[in-house]
């Protein structure tokens, strides 16, 4: 087991990432993080007891460095971690788009990096993460990864030409799942539900559904079909979400965010 992991960066990923490690039995002692705010910060160092530090003590003392900045945050933080960092510390990034090429440019000449995505059902032990290997990270890299993200949710490997797309598939996908549920709560609202009704009707049905599709092993068209009773409601409410273009939409609406993904990455290509 690796000992000590940096997080540089500790937002919404990164916090969420370090509090499901000290729920899976990391010691606190093991665990710091890197803030651009003196009060966030301190938050966090309240909140759960983690060690703030800066990057040339992260960079000394874990084994495991994982960004979690924002893409657009990334060029400050490689000027800082290039010239602390050993060859031998494992590099993991969270970043959405950003390419293994990048760091193996920026850091250290033969630093292993491990390209992930995750997403933020890791609040609750629920992520789904994709991990790719740079050319420098070994299956022993990647297993290291799997068993630090397996304490937060599901890991899969995939091969780092298909992150872009497992970035708009299940790294924005909770997202797409939200707007659905609050679109629903508005329709209850339009029927006259009393919002706190609509609410929670709308949020367990997810939650039955989900577990569903979970548990059963069951195709979604077989579990659709059988919400759907001939000349019933169900058929009825399809008809006009295939009028208005809804599989359409989705389709679009997830290859844009695949071609922004690959965007966020060419922008850092001379980096
Ligand atoms: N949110 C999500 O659903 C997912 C996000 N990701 C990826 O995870 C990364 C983080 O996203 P998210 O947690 O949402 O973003 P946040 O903005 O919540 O977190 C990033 C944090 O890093 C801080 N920061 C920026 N630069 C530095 C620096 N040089 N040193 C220390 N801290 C710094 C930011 O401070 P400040 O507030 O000042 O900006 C912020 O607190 C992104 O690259 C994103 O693509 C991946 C999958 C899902
Ligand atoms: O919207 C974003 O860019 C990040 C990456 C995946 C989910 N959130």
């Amino acid at each position: 087991m690796t000992n000590a992991i940096a997080v540089l960066g500790a937002g919404k990923i990164g916090e969420a990432l370090l509090s499901g490690l000290l729920t899976g039995g990391r010691r606190v002692d093991d665990l710091m993080f890197t803030e651009r705010h003196p009060e966030r910060a301190a938050e966090l160092t309240t909140r759960y007891g983690f060690r703030a530090v800066d990057v040339p003590t992260a960079a000394r003392a874990a084994d495991v460095i994982v960004v979690a900045v924002k893409p657009q945050d990334i060029e400050p933080l490689l000027d800082d971690l290039a010239p602390n960092l050993d060859r031998g510390t494992l590099v993991v990034s969270l970043c959405a788009g950003l390419p293994t090429a990048l760091y193996e440019r920026r850091l250290p000449e033969g630093v292993p990096v491990v390209r992930v995505m995750p997403n933020t059902p890791m609040v609750v032990g629920e992520a789904m993460s994709a991990i790719s290997p740079g050319r420098h990270a070994t299956g022993d890299h990647l297993s290291i990864v799997e068993e630090l993200l397996s304490v937060v949710g599901m890991v899969v490997r995939v091969p780092e030409s298909q992150q872009d797309a497992v970035t708009a598939l299940s790294g924005s996908g909770p997202a797409y799942f939200f707007y659905l549920v609050e679109a629903m709560i508005d329709a209850g609202i339009l029927l006259g539900l009393p919002r706190a009704v609509a609410e929670k009707l709308i949020i367990q049905s997810a939650v039955g559904a989900a577990t569903m599709l979970a548990k059963t092993g069951e195709h979604p068209v077989t579990l659709r079909e059988a919400v759907t009773s001939p000349a019933g409601t169900t058929i009825m409410a399809i008809r006009e979400l295939e009028k208005h273009g809804v599989r359409a939409a989705l389709l679009a609406a997830i290859e844009a965010a695949r071609d922004r993904s690959q965007e966020l990455g060419r922008q850092h290509e001379d980096g």
